[in-house]
């Protein structure tokens, strides 16, 4: 292995793995830290971690763990891959993450950046931007567990780190890789500005040798090239049966997809959640029972979420809607289902958890940021919440029937 990624959720661990696996690496996602060794000809790991949202110490500790394990895999550089709108709060789990591996790796300076341009994702003057629009106006500011209420990346890092926080700004970026690695020679995580592929390339080829970085999957563009492997768009076999959406996702992408889907739907309740009203078994039978794959979704409104936390706390409605999906996945894969949609981080981590998955063999892409995926005979995609196009549940679970 040369590339070992932490990747702090699971759909940003599939994002990443995506576009390691389009640039040539031979790459596996496993689903927490494996206990076995990885096979010795994959170029590059990817341990999806469910960290981002979890207690500080445990992040810490689940991190470290993954990083240990890929370097004794033979990785000789490490990246955090983390949210493209660095999804975290001031207690962390980004800033206090990345000086813990940052320790381990005995690295003093750290190029961080979030940038994914295919996305609309732009870091400039420091400043994160979701397509024109600064971070905390784009409607991250109303995320249900990482309300991302400041754009500007110095001030949100310097908040969850002990080290210095400093700026390769975009006039240094845009005279190539020479110029950044000049800078790079500062002691501290270095806010990187970046606006397109080409800055993100430039980025990757200064990182050569780097012992670890930190950013979205756009930092993974420059880096496969420094290890000489030929770009070859993933291959994919059919998979055809019983398919279902699960959406636990509120981000407003999300929000259209699901208000686009023309199929049979199911719309959890918070509240009904939390009392555990719901009966596992018979929402599986009804989803066996239906002829085009249907919906069953928490995802709401910014009021609606608000009212579900104000009434039983942040983390309680999130939790109780994490474990129906959780438990919803095993008993359709146990009724036959063949082909599942995810949309959202947190629940995809939990629906891959619940699934009892350990690792992931990554397809082509189904939309910029997300491959389909194979495990266990069945075809998943797990979407990030503001990824894809408005018809992205219909157009994966066809591209999932379709040999490529
Ligand atoms: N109606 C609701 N009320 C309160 N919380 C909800 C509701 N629906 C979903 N949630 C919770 O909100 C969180 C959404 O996070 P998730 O990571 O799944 O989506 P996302 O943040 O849009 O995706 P990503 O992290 O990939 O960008 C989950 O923990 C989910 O359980
Ligand atoms: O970087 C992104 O935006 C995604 O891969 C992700 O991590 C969302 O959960």
């Amino acid at each position: 292995m040369k590339l070992g990624v932490v990747a702090d959720d699971f759909t940003g661990a599939s994002d990443i793995a995506l576009t390691l696996a389009e640039a040539g690496m031979t790459v596996a996602q496993f689903i927490g830290v494996p206990q076995d060794d990885a096979d010795p000809t994959l170029g590059a790991g990817v341990v999806a971690l469910k960290s981002r949202t979890a207690p500080l110490e445990q992040a810490i500790a689940q991190s470290v763990a993954a990083c240990k394990w890929l370097l004794a895999q033979g990785a000789e550089q490490i990246i955090l891959k983390v949210c493209s709108t660095f999804d975290s709060t001031p207690d962390g789990n980004i800033g206090q993450v990345l000086d813990a591996l940052a320790d381990l790796l005995g690295e003093n300076s750290v190029i961080v950046c979030p940038a994914f341009p295919e996305n609309g994702r732009s870091v400039y003057q420091g400043h994160l931007f979701v397509n024109d629009r600064l971070l905390s106006e784009s409607g991250m500011q109303d995320h249900p567990l990482t309300p991302m209420v400041d754009a500007d990346l110095r001030r949100v890092l310097a908040a969850q780190s002990n080290r210095d926080v400093a700026h390769i700004p975009a006039v240094v970026v845009q005279k190539g890789a020479a110029a950044i690695a000049q800078a790079m020679g500062a002691t501290a995580h270095l806010i990187t500005d970046a606006i397109s592929d080409a800055d993100l390339i430039e980025i990757g080829r200064a990182a050569k040798g780097a012992k670890l970085l930190c950013g979205g999957s756009g930092i993974a563009l420059g880096l496969p090239a420094n290890f000489n492997v030929t770009a070859q768009p993933p291959k994919w076999v059919a998979i055809t049966g019983h398919g279902a959406v699960f959406s636990g996702s509120c981000s407003r992408a999300t929000r259209e997809q699901v208000a686009r889907y023309d199929a049979p739907s199911l719309q959890i309740d918070a509240a009904r959640a939390v009392s555990g009203e719901y009966n596992i078994a018979q929402i599986a039978d009804w989803v066996m029972a239906q002829t085009t794959p249907p919906l069953i979704y928490s995802s709401a409104d910014p009021e609606v979420v608000r009212e579900a936390q104000t009434q039983y706390g942040q983390g309680v409605a999130a939790e109780a809607i994490e474990k129906l999906f959780a438990a919803l996945a095993p008993a359709l894969a146990e009724r036959g289902l063949r082909r599942l949609v995810v949309a959202g981080g947190e629940t995809s981590g939990a629906v891959v958890t619940g699934l009892g998955l350990r690792a992931l063999t990554i397809g082509p892409r189904a939309a910029a940021g997300v491959p389909l995926v194979t495990a266990g005979g069945m075809a998943l995609a797990l979407k990030s919440g503001n990824f894809g196009g408005p018809d992205f549940f219909a157009e994966t679970l066809a591209m999932m029937e379709r040999e490529a």
